[in-house]
């Protein structure tokens, strides 16, 4: 691809190796605020820098060797792109949590007000797989050794709730031990009544943390005795217990009730005696958000009342200097001022040029915590930052960790929407998609694409079921998007299949429909999915595979041609191949680009100019297509196939993939808007109407 050969390839690589080398000492951008200091955990190695070097010193080394260049290109972009010095060099726009179990977007922007990011809680159902992304753009100069680092604080946590209470009287002695420690990991409670008026004693121990819950009660009463010891364990996915005992030598009553679950755990004790009257009522209630304790004693031997009310809101903001301070990155803060620092993250972003468009940068997969103990508000601190330490970035914001997401609805419009799929939200047009449930084998029932991953061989099948053709309007092309954006994400899928639900077509390209007639809003809008659809796809990082069983005009074509493999039925009803000369449109540079990577130029020029529909055994013999099998056999062929590519191994694959895809996809990222300002002028042009209806009124025709 780059016109070298394996040798002269191999030493360029070294070269540009030991030029990313030297970039990592490439002064960072000085602007922004006070410097972040973060505890430097790795060892001092006298690591010297090599000596600085600007984006322009970079771009002279080797400047006659054209292929190296092209590669630095790449690596690097070509050049400032916005000069404007009161402008950042790095700004980072947003930030997005990925859970394929999610039922909206989680993104929050972080070109906006930031202060207001500090109260709003971002919902995280606990136990799921999810990565941060973030989007960030490089201004002028090469920045190196960015992190992205998350400190992560269990808000208004304290660490500890004690309480202990003795009373202790001695008209005919009775005393009293209450002993409650909590802390986030623990909740122990120990009760200790002791009454000598003919003796009654009563111990409780209550032990409870995430795994274990432990209930030890011993009664012991020798009013012509009675003796009563109960010990239970639990493992806290539901335990109930009550205990009444009742004795009527001279009155003795219990109640114990003690219910727990997942949520919840009360507990109600009442004890009752007359031997000149004891009374004692324990309620106990915690649901991890709140602990409340009602202790009631009541004596009457000359008489005694206690009452205690003990409420405390366990995960409450208790104050803001807790976690807040007016310096939040000054030296050892985490440990002396916050002590309920969880977690330090520090991820290494890399070394990144200017460009036009935005970087990103996505964190390996992480578990959210699960279980009652853990559910509740986290406060993120996030930087962006590098090398020098320069703070491109700071915020805060808080992840809540729920038993469950919170409904779909609310979490698209509270936390914004996914960048990807911002068009069709802009333009009003709720996602057609349904709730997607991962697990297992069945994926998802949206309306327009159905999805079915194999959890026993990474392979998901998306099937077109568009009916009549599989026209892709615009809510197709969002629901495909969307499905094939969740797809990346889940680990558990390694490789897609595209094939059709409807007889006889695989796709019959663009939906005329949002051309012809439409707005010019709509059509920029239409044009931009079309455009996002090819941009993820054709720079999927998983294994794509066309199966094609039917028609494949435009659109449809294109869409195989975005596939890593396609496998055509051998069919001679069936063809495929970019016809848009034949309705009177020109078919986009990024189109004809996909077909010169995949049938070179001669054959992409005759095929361009007209409009050329290649049956089955021409679209094979024209590397259009590279296998063709009957029919009934395109399915289980494509699933075979996969099979073999997934036994190569993963990453190589990938970056060989990139390599050769990269340069077409950053020339779309690179004219993105201007590419949807030629489409809207071109599509809604007079002429270019009068064609599209032409067309339209062509195939009404030849169906009657
Ligand atoms: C200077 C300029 C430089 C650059 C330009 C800038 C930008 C680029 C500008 C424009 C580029 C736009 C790119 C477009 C790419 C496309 O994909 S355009 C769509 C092209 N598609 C076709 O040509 C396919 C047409 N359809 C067929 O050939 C047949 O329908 C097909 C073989 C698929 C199936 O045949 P059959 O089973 O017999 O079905 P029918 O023909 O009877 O069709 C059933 C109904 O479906 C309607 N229909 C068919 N295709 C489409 C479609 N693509 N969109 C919307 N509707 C479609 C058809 O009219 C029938 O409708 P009816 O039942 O009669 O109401």
């Amino acid at each position: 691809m780059l016109g070298l050969d394996v040798c002269e390839f191999g030493g360029q690589f070294l070269e540009l190796l030991w030029l990313t080398v030297c970039y990592r000492g490439i002064m960072a951008d000085k602007e922004g605020t006070a410097p972040v200091h973060e505890e430097e955990d790795e060892t001092d190695l006298n690591y010297q820098a090599p000596a600085q070097k600007t984006l322009q010193e970079i771009q002279e080394l080797d400047k006659d060797d054209e292929s190296l260049n092209k590669y630095k290109q790449t690596l690097l972009g070509t050049g400032p792109v916005v000069l404007d010095p009161s402008i950042p060099n790095v700004q980072v726009t947003r930030l997005t949590l990925m859970c394929v179990q999610a039922p909206g977007p989680i993104t929050m922007d972080l070109t906006g007000d930031l202060e207001a990011l500090k109260k709003q809680n971002f919902t995280m159902k606990e136990g799921v797989d999810y990565r941060v992304k973030i989007h960030f753009k490089v201004n002028r100069e090469i920045v190196s050794g960015l992190k992205y680092v998350h400190l992560t604080y269990r808000k208004g946590l304290r660490d500890q709730l004690s309480l202990a209470l003795v009373l202790d009287m001695n008209l005919d002695q009775l005393s009293l031990a209450l002993v409650l420690d909590t802390n986030l990991d623990q909740l122990s409670l120990a009760l200790v009544l002791d009454t000598n008026l003919d003796q009654l004693s009563l111990a409780l121990v209550l032990d409870t943390n995430l795994d274990q819950l432990s209930l030890a009660l011993v009664l012991d009463t020798n009013l012509d005795q009675l003796s009563l010891a109960l010990v239970l364990d639990t493992n806290l996915d539901q335990l109930s217990l009550a205990l009444v005992l009742d004795t009527n030598l001279d009155q003795l009553s219990l109640a114990l009730v003690l219910d727990t679950n997942l949520d919840q755990l009360s507990l109600a004790l009442v004890l009752d005696t007359n031997l000149d009257q004891l009374s004692l009522a324990l309620v106990l209630d915690t649901n991890l958000d709140q602990l409340s304790l009602a202790l009631v004693l009541d004596m009457n031997l000359d008489q005694l009342s206690l009452a205690l009310v003990l409420d405390t809101n366990l995960l409450a903001e208790f104050s803001s200097s807790l976690y807040l301070t007016p310096d939040p990155v000054s030296q050892g803060f985490e440990q002396a001022v916050n002590p309920s620092l969880l977690d330090k993250a520090v991820y290494m972003v890399g070394s990144y040029g200017p460009r036009v468009e935005e970087h990103e940068f996505i964190t390996p997969v992480e578990e959210a915590p699960k279980g009652l103990i853990v559910r509740g508000i986290y406060h993120i601190k996030s930087y962006f930052t590098d090398d020098d330490k320069t703070d491109h970035l700071s915020w805060e914001w808080n992840l809540q960790i729920k038993k469950d997401w919170d409904s779909t609805e609310s979490c698209i419009s509270r936390l914004g929407v996914l960048s990807l799929f911002s068009a069709s939200c802009r333009h009003g047009r709720p996602y057609a998609l349904s709730h997607v449930a991962f697990n297992d084998r069945h994926l998802s029932t949206s309306s327009k694409i159905k999805v079915d991953l194999d959890n026993s061989n990474g392979i998901a099948v998306m099937k077109f079921d568009n009916p009549p053709v599989n026209s892709m309007s615009l809510d197709f092309l969002t629901e495909f998007s969307i499905n094939l954006e969740k797809l990346e994400l889940d680990k558990s899928c390694r490789g897609v299949i595209l094939t059709s639900a409807q007889p006889r077509i695989f796709s019959a390209g663009l939906d005329i429909m949002d051309m012809y007639g439409t707005s010019p809003e709509h059509c920029g809008a239409f044009w931009k999915a079309v455009q996002d659809m090819w941009l993820k796809l054709y720079g999927y990082s998983k294994i794509t595979i066309a199966a094609i069983n039917g028609a494949s005009p435009a659109g449809g074509c294109l869409m195989a041609l975005c596939c890593d493999y396609r496998i055509m039925a051998d069919d001679p009803r069936y063809s495929i191949g970019l016809n848009e000369t034949q309705l009177g449109i020109v078919a986009p540079f990024w189109f004809k680009d996909t077909l010169l990577n995949t049938v070179g130029h001669r054959t992409t020029e005759l095929s361009l100019q007209m409009g050329i529909m290649y049956h089955a055994h021409e679209a094979l013999k024209i590397g259009l297509v590279d296998q063709l099998v009957p029919e009934g056999k395109v399915l289980s062929t494509a699933v075979e196939t996969l099979g073999t590519w997934l036994a190569v191994p993963g990453h190589a694959r990938e970056i060989s993939k990139s390599m050769m895809r990269k340069p077409t996809v950053d020339k779309l990222l690179a004219n993105k808007e201007a590419d949807i300002k030629n489409f809207v002028s071109f599509i809604t042009k007079d002429s270019i109407q009068k064609s599209l209806g032409m067309y339209l009124a062509a195939l009404k025709k030849k169906k009657a």
